[in-house]
């Protein structure tokens, strides 16, 4: 199979599909893999390095798009990449499709077979091609609460571990999952005081016993995050219904019980956002203010650290690129976990929370591959 590999094109977006180390791996299984000109610059990788490890370089994405019969990209398609995908070809990369009809109509209309690496689940009903950046997410969104806390930044002005005799701050974690977990970690590290609300109390005892009490929980609901929030400094947004649009936890009317210059640090922008007050922010430019409070709001938080995020991404998606490219779409009927990737086939939305979410028809990807082959 021919994979393609071209540079990514979304604003302050560093990293790279395919990492050098994991060429070598499609080589030897006996692909061509085609590399954008550039696209490995943001990680430090010419492409005399991808030379070196087998690629073949190309110019530009069109010719990329042309050729191959899988890309393997990071971000989602761009308009301008909506347009240069075709029937039959394979795109294995993140969607992220609820809050966006208009990608998913572009990538009806290509023809694609497009797989989220975001719905692709294991056995466990984890999110193995999600975890990686979630768990660099988690990690970045306390600096970035840290960050626009700061007093110049438009926040508080206080600093999040405190000093002795001087309070830290308080920080309340919407969602303890992957990036739930790991922005208590760092939170917790600097000396903050932490509060984790999720829906799952199963969750919830599995936290207490990870952070050996070190971290309040609470159930969430309504009354429980109206409380937290007014209370907090920082809230992290990182809940997460797989495929669907993310639920609307802190309402506009909440703003108005916060702390004057809080900060919303809203994770699961990627999905729509759990704050009614987000939208999507860049790396260039990352907060805004509505009613007093900051928002943060960037949906590819990972793009800046993109050598910790390439590797990390790779080492996960690797095994299931090389199954994609061993046995094309077959590749999904013996695998639940990445046929639950399908997203787009042929001209069919086949993932039941987006189409819930966008209110769109959508077919179970099995009877999707069995009619359109
Ligand atoms: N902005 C960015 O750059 C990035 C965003 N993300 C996004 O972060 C979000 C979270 O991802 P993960 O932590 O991997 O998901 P996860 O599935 O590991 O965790 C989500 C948690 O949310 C909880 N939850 C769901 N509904 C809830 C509710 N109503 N109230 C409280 N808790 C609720 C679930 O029980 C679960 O524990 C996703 O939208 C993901 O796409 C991930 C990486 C990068
Ligand atoms: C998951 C995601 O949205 C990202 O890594 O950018
Ligand atoms: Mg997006």
């Amino acid at each position: 199979m021919k994979i393609g590999v071209p540079t990514e094109i979304k604003p302050d977006e560093y990293r790279v599909g395919l990492t050098p180390g994991a060429v070598r791996d499609y080589v030897a299984a006996g692909h061509r893999v085609l590399v954008q000109t550039g696209a490995g610059h943001g990680i430090g990788a010419d492409d005399a390095t991808y030379v070196a490890a087998g690629a073949e370089i190309v110019a530009d994405a069109a010719a990329i798009f042309a050729a191959a019969d899988m890309v393997v990209k990071v971000k989602e398609p761009q308009p301008r990449e909506w347009a240069m995908l075709r029937e039959g070809q394979i795109l294995f990369t993140y969607l992220h499709l609820a809050p966006d009809p208009e990608q998913l109509d572009g990538l009806l209309a290509s023809g694609c077979s497009a797989i989220a690496y975001e719905t692709v689940t294991d056995r466990t009903g984890g999110l193995p091609l999600l975890a990686p950046m979630s768990e660099v997410a988690g990690r970045l969104s306390i600096e970035a609460a840290g960050a626009a806390l700061k007093r110049h930044a438009g926040g508080r002005g206080l600093l999040l571990g405190g000093v002795p005799g001087v309070a830290p701050a308080r920080v309340v974690v919407l969602g303890g999952g992957v990036v739930g977990t790991h922005a208590a970690r760092m939170a917790v590290g600097l000396g903050a005081e932490v509060t984790i609300v999720d829906r799952s109390i199963p969750r919830l005892r599995q936290l207490d016993e990870l952070f050996g009490g070190r971290v309040r929980t609470r159930v969430s609901g309504i009354a429980a995050i109206e409380e937290e929030v007014a209370a907090a400094d920082a809230v992290i947004g990182a809940v997460l219904v797989v495929g669907a649009a993310a639920p609307r936890l802190v309402t506009r009317d909440m703003l108005k019980l916060m702390k004057p210059r809080a900060v919303l640090v809203d994770v699961a922008i990627d999905q729509g956002g759990c704050f009614e007050t987000s939208h999507a922010t860049t790396h260039a430019d990352p907060t805004y203010e509505v009613d007093g409070i900051i928002h943060y709001c960037v949906a590819n938080m990972p793009g800046s650290v993109p050598l910790t995020s390439s590797h990390a991404l790779v080492n996960a998606t690797l095994p299931y690129g090389l199954a994609l490219a061993n046995h094309g779409l077959d590749a999904l009927a013996t695998d639940p976990g990445l046929m639950a990737g399908l997203n787009v086939h042929r001209g069919r939305l086949t993932n039941a929370p987006v189409g819930e979410s966008l209110g769109r028809a959508w077919v179970s990807p099995a009877d999707a591959l069995a009619e359109r082959a």
